[in-house]
């Protein structure tokens, strides 16, 4: 049970005096990240697009919808896991794709992948990450010490050079991640004032790329190593990183190139939605990047039930603003079959590496079961827009 975290906390504290090591909710994991992070890691963390507009809404439009919580259900016996693509998670959690994590901590994509199967909760290896999918996937698999081994899926960032594109797919074949994640909306990056007012760009000084430098295809294109000419190499990523030319019939193509499920995220339109599954995709994770791509764009949790409603049946993820278990319990009751976790993960690791993604899991977990029990429901399969009712109502 989740729930015998807090058991604990109350335990420590009032036997031993010992208080938690780090906070116990989004605000105070976010404020003490501010106070380690750099001024240009925590912009481009925290930041968005444009006047953040969209950011806000995320969060607004959870506040919209209430639990109504029940009573006198038994709720003895609680089961928090769900199966999603054919495999049980034990909750309805995952990590969001994050690229760069050597910036919120030295050991960035390695650490959160400890964190992560500490927990039992799948991780998706962003191509943007610090370090090779490789080294990820190690950490991942990694049973030593007290560790399970932790579930991966490989989140693509499609290169306009499309043999680059397939080998990635190829190397996260090999490393046994299970699922392919094509983000669709960051084929370059939104107007994003942080970020510009600090001339902040990681990439651009080697970090972030560590897929494309250690990929084979992609040397093959380079005149010399990256070794040897690290500012060619970055040349080169940036000129092929991002496909703006993309469309459905690639989302069709890559279906006839892997036999792993595809998901495809950053979708928010219905017919979008549909059309990623007419070309072959297992799901989709509804998602505006955070708000971190079109500011002015609708929040993402007011893009759900239309989503659910044009592709139910298929494989639904859910991300942008998911801060604590209620949110994770709206999310649920709207439609998703899971939530991914983005910047409170990306804030534990800066106050602890892979003991604080563990321990911002562990804090999240606690707090869905119980969200959940306390409302009068004890399986995860009967959370349904039944709980909910909209605040103006
Ligand atoms: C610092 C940062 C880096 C990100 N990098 C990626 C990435 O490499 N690939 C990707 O698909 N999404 C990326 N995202 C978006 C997340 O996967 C996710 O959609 C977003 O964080 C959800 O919003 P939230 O963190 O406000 O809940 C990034 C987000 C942040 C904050
Ligand atoms: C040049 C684009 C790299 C984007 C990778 C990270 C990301 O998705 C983000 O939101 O930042």
């Amino acid at each position: 049970m989740y729930s015998n975290f807090q058991n604990d906390i109350y335990a420590k504290g009032m036997l031993g005096g010992v208080r938690p090591a780090y906070p116990t909710e989004f605000d105070g994991w976010h404020e003490a990240a501010h106070q380690k992070l750099t001024p240009e890691a925590y912009g481009y963390i925290a930041g968005s697009a444009g006047l953040e507009t969209t950011a806000h809404a995320n969060r607004a439009a959870f506040a919209r919808w209430e639990i109504i919580p029940r009573m006198l259900r038994d709720t003895s016996k609680r089961d928090t896991s769900v199966e999603i693509l054919g495999k049980r998670w034990d909750a309805p959690i995952a990590l969001a794709p994050i690229g760069v994590m050597t910036i919120a901590h030295e050991e960035g994509e390695v650490a959160v992948a400890r964190g992560a199967s500490r927990r039992g909760v799948p991780m998706i290896a962003s191509t943007a990450a610090a370090k090779p999918m490789e080294e990820i996937a190690a950490a991942l698999h990694d049973t030593s010490g007290n560790e399970t081994s932790g579930r991966g899926w490989y989140q693509l960032y499609w290169s306009s050079d499309r043999d680059v594109a397939l080998s990635f797919v190829r190397r996260a074949e090999a490393a046994g991640f299970e699922a392919i994640v094509v983000t669709v909306d960051t084929w370059q990056l939104a107007w994003r004032p942080r970020d510009l007012v600090q001339a902040f760009l990681p990439f651009l000084r080697g970090e972030g790329v560590a897929n494309f430098l250690s990929d084979p295809v992609f040397q093959s294109r380079l005149e010399k190593s990256p070794q040897e000419d690290p500012e060619a190499a970055i040349r080169l990523w940036g000129s092929i990183f991002g496909n703006p030319a993309l469309t459905f019939d690639d989302i069709a193509w890559l279906r006839e190139q892997t036999s792993l499920p595809i998901l495809v995220k950053g979708i928010q339109h219905p017919d979008d939605a549909t059309a990623c599954i007419d070309a072959g995709a297992d799901g989709v994770v509804v998602s505006n990047h955070g708000g971190r791509q079109v500011d002015g764009a609708r929040a993402s949790l007011d893009c759900l039930p239309d989503i659910v409603s044009a592709i139910g049946g298929s494989t639904i993820l859910f991300d942008s603003g998911v801060r604590c278990g209620a949110d994770i319990m709206k999310a649920l009751a709207l439609g998703a079959d899971a939530v991914l976790i983005g910047r409170p993960m990306v804030y534990g690791l800066a106050l602890g590496g892979a003991e604080g993604v563990e321990h911002v899991l562990q804090c999240l977990q606690a707090d869905f079961e119980l969200n959940m029990v306390l409302s009068g429901i004890g399986n995860v399969a009967d959370i349904d827009r039944t709980c909910l009712v909209r605040a103006d109502d």
